[in-house]
């Protein structure tokens, strides 16, 4: 029988991590031959206007090209699973949860391992009755599952696929859900497989069209003129012989909000970023600056009062109809598509969305002096910039 394998993540993680996780359980369900089954996309806890409503039970196909991800790894969405698996509405019944955990007791030892333990203090399952748990599930109500069982694990896919392959073959189960999936690492994080699951998360259409609309519009810029198209399927892709040249304006990533206390020491002043901008600018001879950043607009405006008259600053601010399509989920995603056609970009220290961005250049080859930079904070003297993963194919 084909096996079917679900995940889900700690509920407080962004958007970001979660695309991470993603390529991991990706690249295990390849070498397992399952279909992986999106989750549904629960309202994030980042997602906040106030314009909006609840934002949960979100398919894939809002923010990606699920015929482009298809390419890399047999999948399929939530809920035509369910209406395919479930022709009446009694509901799903998944046949084991797996929990993953991180071994409580390393020794020193960081050699990968995988032991199943007793589970503990897992509050968010309950007995519905001697056969069934109830859960989160994405919100779903209608969702159950047979057994829970918790593994701990150091490592990735790799470790993992031997106890998955036992419970789907000895034990016959079809429907796996592995919670808590962040847990697992990458088996070869930066590395040709790795690039490949990267490359086919192509975002969905109506994103890009929304991008490339306001790079137009705005920053005359286009992906003709700037160098920055990619082939319709990401299969194709291949090494450049030049880098090349990007969109006639720089693009920062500025995280604050719950960065301004996580991250203080490495998040400059408003003042101190309006003058690192105008130094770029000039620097890369532009006079256009996008912003992407999750600032409020006053934050924005006082950015634009350091900043010199002959410096326009922009930011993708859509209109109330077109946010209710595209939610606070699908913004972000333009924000990213901008600050990925720039001729030179800056980010944010450690922010796995300022990462995601890199990436994006990465795939469409500008150079990575032009992308591995990140602002500094204000009192850091010996400011490193991020690590230069760069693209193999
Ligand atoms: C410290 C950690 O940082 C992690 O954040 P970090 O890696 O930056 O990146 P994310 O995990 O994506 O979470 C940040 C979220 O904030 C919004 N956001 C941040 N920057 C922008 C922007 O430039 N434009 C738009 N439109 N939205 C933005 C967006 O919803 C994004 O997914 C968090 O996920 C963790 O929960 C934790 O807080």
């Amino acid at each position: 029988k084909h096996c079917y394998l679900f995940y889900d993540v700690n509920p407080g993680e962004g958007f970001n991590l979660r695309r991470d996780v993603y390529l991991r359980v990706a690249a295990l369900n390849n070498i397992l031959n399952c279909t992986l089954v999106l989750p549904p996309w629960d309202h994030l806890y980042h997602w906040q206007s106030n314009s909006l409503n609840f934002q949960g039970k979100l398919p894939w196909s809002k923010f990606f090209d699920l015929k482009q991800l298809g390419r890399y790894t047999k999948l399929v969405e939530f809920e035509s699973f369910v209406q395919e698996e479930t022709k009446s509405s009694e509901g799903l019944l998944i046949d084991v949860i797996l929990h993953l955990q991180h071994p409580t007791d390393l020794n020193g030892s960081f050699e990968e391992k995988a032991n199943f333990v007793k589970c503990k203090k897992l509050k968010k399952y309950w007995k519905e009755d001697d056969a069934t748990y109830g859960g989160p599930f994405w919100s779903y109500e209608n969702v159950f599952a047979k057994k829970l069982k918790c593994l701990e694990i150091l490592g990735g896919p790799r470790v993992l696929k031997p106890v998955l392959q036992n419970l789907i073959e000895s034990k016959s189960n079809r429907l796996i859900f592995l919670d808590r999936a962040e847990t697992l690492l990458h088996d070869q994080f930066g590395q040709t497989d790795y690039w490949r699951g990267r490359r086919s998360m192509r975002f969905s259409t109506h994103l890009i069209d929304i991008a490339n609309e306001f790079r137009k519009t705005f920053l005359k810029s286009s992906d003709e003129e700037d160098g920055t198209k990619l082939p319709l399927d990401w299969r194709v892709e291949s090494k450049l012989d030049t880098y090349s040249r990007g969109g006639p304006y720089i693009a920062a990533h500025l995280r604050r909000k719950d960065f301004l206390s996580a991250r203080k020491s490495q998040i400059p002043s408003l003042e101190k970023t309006a003058e690192t901008l105008s130094l770029l600018a000039k620097k890369n001879n532009v006079s256009q600056v996008f912003i992407a950043s999750d600032a409020s607009d006053i934050e924005i405006e006082e950015i634009m009062g350091h900043i010199p008259e002959d410096l326009e600053i922009f930011t993708f601010r859509p209109s109330l109809p077109t946010k209710g399509k595209i939610l606070d989920g699908g913004v972000a995603i333009v924000d990213q598509i901008i600050c990925a056609c720039a001729k030179y970009f800056i980010g944010s220290y450690e922010s796995t969305f300022s990462f995601r961005i890199q990436e994006e250049r990465e795939i469409r080859q500008l150079h990575p002096d032009s992308t591995f930079n990140r602002f500094c904070g204000d009192q850091e003297l010996n400011c490193q910039q991020p690590t230069r993963w760069k693209i193999v194919f």
